[in-house]
């Protein structure tokens, strides 16, 4: 057995990722053709690279699949209910910053701040009979982040990818998406409610709570760190 590393198999965060633990000594890299998600790693030994979803990455966690886990902690909060029992959080990693946020059509003016929205939301269900609708793919962390602010009057709509689009085409009436520049907000005219801010995210290394250690495993886990901690 040796200890498993789950990192994003593509896109920004893979190569932010293999950066990030080269600086401190340990070389991740891809092997095979650009399409096998196969990986090796180098510098230490007894780990195990495993290619996978950004989004899969936190159930696997808390399978205890993986010893190690690098994702973003807007998924990690997203897909595990009490997250802090099944991970921990050993660094944030200094890159994929995104804002979670709520955000309606820049030609609201009447609506700046979630006390706007309750109220827009509960004349919206007046006038059209049903929920102003909110496009995310967040759907336990909006939800709660809703209610606990006392916005009542909404429904939730899955939206797992262009969640900004969704109110031009008309299938919704706001969105709460992460936002890193503002350039996809701006360019399909929307604007951030300025209490709508839900949570700040960035890519984190994680470990799981619930894999099996072996000694062995333990010996290694502990170099790791050390190898982190020694390139502060
Ligand atoms: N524009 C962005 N800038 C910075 N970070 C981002 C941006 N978009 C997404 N992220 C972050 O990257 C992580 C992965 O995002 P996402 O779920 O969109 O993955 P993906 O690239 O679609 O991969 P997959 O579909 O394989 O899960 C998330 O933690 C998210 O916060
Ligand atoms: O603030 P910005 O810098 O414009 O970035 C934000 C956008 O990036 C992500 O989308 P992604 O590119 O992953 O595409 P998706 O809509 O398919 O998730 C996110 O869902 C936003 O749409």
């Amino acid at each position: 057995m040796s200890l498993k590393l789950g990192v994003p198999s593509k896109g920004r965060l893979m190569e932010k990722t293999f950066a990030w633990f080269e600086k401190r000594g340990v070389s991740l890299s891809r092997t095979g053709s650009d399409r096998e998600y196969a990986g090796k790693v180098e510098g230490i030994d007894n780990v195990q690279l495993v290619l996978l979803s950004a989004g899969e990455i936190p159930r696997e966690l808390a399978a205890g699949r993986i010893h190690l886990g690098v994702t973003g902690a807007d998924l990690v909060h997203e897909k595990l209910p009490r997250w802090e029992q099944q991970v921990e959080e050993i660094a944030p990693l200094g890159f994929g910053q995104a804002d979670l946020i709520i955000a309606v059509p820049n030609c609201w003016v009447d609506v700046d701040t979630l006390d706007d929205l309750d109220a827009a939301a509960s004349a919206f269900r007046e006038v059209h009979g049903h929920r102003m609708r909110i496009a995310t793919k967040y759907h336990r962390l909006v939800r709660e982040f809703l209610t606990d602010s006392g916005v009542a009057d909404f429904a939730l709509v899955d939206s797992q990818g262009a969640t900004e689009g969704t109110v031009a085409n008309e299938t919704a009436e706001g969105i709460a998406d992460i936002t890193s520049t503002g350039e996809t907000l701006r360019a399909n005219h929307l604007k951030i409610l300025s209490d709508g801010l839900i949570l700040r995210s960035q890519a984190t290394l994680w470990r799981s709570r619930e894999a099996q250690y072996s000694a062995h495993d333990k010996v290694t886990l502990e170099t790791l760190l050390d190898m982190f901690d020694s390139a502060r």
